[in-house]
């Protein structure tokens, strides 16, 4: 049996009663990070909520030499992964595999970002978009489609949930500074005046925590902030129904000129 179980945004204790209760049947606990990660956690945290010892494998031991599968064969088994299953493909990949090997599987699901963050941001879960993530760059790897995308949606009138990219053999999570100087940089490239520094933007940090950080304002006023510990992520929103401009004045602390030119 195979088990992928969530854990939720931020912390150990966001595991749901249900996964407890199968980690409690399974011989042994596996946990990858390289999706995702609970930044305001540890391993030695987890391991003391669920009462067992985890193995963290990374994306070779997951891809590649397909651990959990491999001990999924003989053994009841739970992959423990940040936030929702499913949401990375690696997971869905894991099914299939398990699926034509004749292992038995269930998820368990847990809080995401990918519903955690239209809510934080106020705004309609439905008026949502294509999910973009923003990868790291550098002097030849710069890739625009993530940028054109965010135009898309806008044309669209959709909102854009924007993801940030995550190296976590190197512990290098992308800031949302960091992703809104990617958006600048591809707007002069490309210089087709879909997104600039006159654009609204959402940053969320640290959903999930007793304190998440939400803050909208235009990108050239948001590019100068420091929004702390990660993981982060951005929003682009499109027209807005006035109950979601309001809410992004009076918690996100947008001003009102600039989400009032964006009222539909
Ligand atoms: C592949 S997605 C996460 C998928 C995860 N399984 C889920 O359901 O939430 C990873 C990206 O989501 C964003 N993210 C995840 N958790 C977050 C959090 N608690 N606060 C802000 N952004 C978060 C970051 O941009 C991060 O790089």
């Amino acid at each position: 049996m195979l088990y992928i179980i969530g854990l939720g945004l931020y912390d150990e204790n966001d595991i749901s009663i249900k996964g407890l209760r199968a980690i409690e049947d399974c011989d042994e606990v596996y946990a990858e990070f390289y999706t995702a990660m609970l930044q305001g956690s540890s391993l030695s945290a987890i391991e003391r909520r669920i009462g067992r010892s985890v193995k963290v494998l990374g994306r070779g031991e997951i891809e590649e030499e397909r651990i959990p599968i491999e001990r999924a064969l003989e053994l009841d088994v739970a992959l423990l992964v940040a936030g929702d299953p499913l949401v990375a493909t690696t997971h869905t990949e894991l099914l299939i595999d398990a699926h034509r090997r004749g292992i038995e599987t269930r998820v368990i699901h847990s809080s995401s970002i990918i519903s955690a963050a239209p809510g934080l941001a106020g705004l309609q879960a439905y008026k949502f978009g294509r999910i973009i993530t923003i990868p790291f760059t550098s002097d030849n790897y710069f890739p625009t489609s993530p940028y054109t995308n965010i135009g898309e949606n806008l044309k669209a009138g959709s909102h854009s949930l924007v993801l940030l990219d995550i190296e976590a053999h190197r512990n290098r999570y992308m800031t949302a500074t960091e992703g809104l100087r990617y958006l600048l940089k591809a707007s002069e490239k490309l210089d087709d005046g879909t997104i600039s520094g006159e654009t609204l933007a959402v940053v969320i940090a640290r959903a999930g925590s007793e304190k998440p950080l939400v803050r909208a304002d235009k990108i050239a006023t948001l590019v100068e902030e420091d929004f702390g510990d990660p993981l982060h992520c951005l929003v682009v929103p499109a027209g807005l129904h006035f109950i979601e401009a309001d809410y992004l004045v009076e918690i996100a602390g947008a001003p009102r000129a600039v989400v009032e030119r964006m009222i539909l």
